[in-house]
């Protein structure tokens, strides 16, 4: 299913400018990085995205779902897997039962949830952490939960903000193969300001920068923005002369 911004004006609240002014963009299916300067509007756009933020003017549809019509706002924030930058632990629940009760919010069946719970937190790793309170998980184990809730219910469109933020080197590498073995033809947006593994994993950048796409294509094209032979570093390049408006 495809997900698409249209003419999203969004600001907050006693905000001076908006973050989004009539931004547009039709995201593509597969793996998609939106990366951007601190404050560019990443989480704003993801959380409009996940229907947590209302904006102004515009909309965000999910095929012909509208979350602004209210006999659609269901079924479309089910079809969308969020994951935040900030996990919080549910009190009281284990980490299977927090990653259940996402599910189950998300229309899965009791017995559905359960199951599916814990085959999320195998995913990413945490099987013999499952029963263990959420809240007393660490903060990159907390991370990994906030995964497995996105990949319990298998969302018809996934929003990443940051995930990978405080993984180990070994949770990292373990979730680039989650990523990687995601199906193709969903649309998978992950914010990030790690640009050292892109062409391994992504088939799109995007780069939003106050507000405004300042790049969108392929990996090999942002890649070719930097000369070659730069030892791992092209990507930073790459990502400069689009911030600097070099290209
Ligand atoms: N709750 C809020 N109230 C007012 N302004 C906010 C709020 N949240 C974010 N902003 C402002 O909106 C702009 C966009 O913020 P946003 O968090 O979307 O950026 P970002 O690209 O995700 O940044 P980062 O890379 O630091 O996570 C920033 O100028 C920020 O100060």
């Amino acid at each position: 299913m495809s997900i698409s911004f249209r003419g999203i004006t969004f600001r907050y609240w006693r905000s001076a400018s908006p973050v989004l002014d009539e931004f547009s963009w039709d995201v593509p299916m597969g793996r998609t990085v939106l990366l951007g300067p601190n404050g560019a509007g990443k989480t704003t756009l993801l959380s409009i995205g996940a229907d947590l933020l209302r904006p102004k003017r515009g909309q965000v549809l999910l095929g012909n779902l509208n979350p602004r019509r209210r006999t659609q706002r269901g079924q479309y924030r089910r079809a969308v897997g969020w994951m935040p930058q900030q996990i919080r632990a549910v009190p009281g629940l284990t980490a299977r039962e927090q990653v259940a009760y996402a599910g189950w919010l998300k229309g899965l069946s009791r017995s559905g949830a359960w199951e599916s719970a814990a085959q999320a937190l195998d995913r990413v790793g945490l099987r013999n952490l499952m029963d263990r309170k959420a809240s007393e998980l660490s903060g990159g184990q907390l991370r990994r939960v906030g995964l497995a809730q996105v990949l319990v219910h298998s969302p018809s469109v996934m929003l990443l903000d940051e995930p990978s933020v405080g993984l180990d080197p070994a949770q990292r590498a373990r979730f680039r193969e989650i990523l990687y073995e995601l199906p193709p033809d969903i649309p998978v947006v992950v914010s990030t300001h790690q640009v050292d593994d892109l062409s391994e994993l992504f088939n799109t950048v995007v780069v939003l920068e106050s507000g405004k796409l300042r790049f969108t294509g392929t990996v090999e094209d942002f890649m070719s923005l930097a000369p070659s032979n730069l030892d791992g570093r092209n990507a930073e390049i790459a990502y400069s002369k689009v911030i600097n408006g070099e290209y």
